[in-house]
């Protein structure tokens, strides 16, 4: 029987957001961070993009769900992880299967290190058996 070795899991993680933990936001010294240091940290929470609503920077991403159902679903899921936290993101279901999250720090009208936390926390979640699956057209 021909094993298969398979190679040492070589994951170089530099800071690994996703096993951080969120900071309560009453902290007097929390501050929003620049514009610089959100780009610097999308790049480590994959999907999740950076946009500016009325001057508020904040993290969004979208996902379309099978039904409203697992939208509903989702938003448990989302719901545990932010009561976890202590950190809630701006969940959206319009259109029935579209889910729409935003994060952000109220507290200080901006990004913190926790909306990045939190972000990489989601994209942990094992949502696949609540997404519909993108038939990509030719
Ligand atoms: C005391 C507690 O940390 C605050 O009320 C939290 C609750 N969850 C929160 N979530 C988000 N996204 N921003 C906040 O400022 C915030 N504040």
């Amino acid at each position: 029987m021909i094993r298969m070795i398979r190679p040492p899991l070589l994951s170089i993680k530099i800071t690994d957001l996703s096993i951080k933990k969120c900071v309560p936001c009453s902290r007097k010294e929390l501050r929003p961070m620049t514009e610089e240091a959100a780009q610097h940290l999308i790049r480590q929470v994959g999907e999740w993009n950076l946009v500016n609503e009325g001057g508020t920077w904040k993290l969004h991403r979208s996902w379309k769900v099978k039904t409203f159902m697992r939208g509903m679903e989702f938003f448990q899921l989302i719901a545990a992880l932010a009561e976890a936290e202590g950190h809630h993101p701006d969940i959206h279901l319009v259109g029935w299967n579209n889910v729409k999250i935003d994060v952000w720090t109220h507290a200080v009208g901006g990004l913190t290190e926790n909306d990045f936390i939190l972000a990489a926390k989601i994209n942990k979640l094992n949502l696949h058996p609540l997404l519909r699956i993108e038939v990509a057209n030719e």
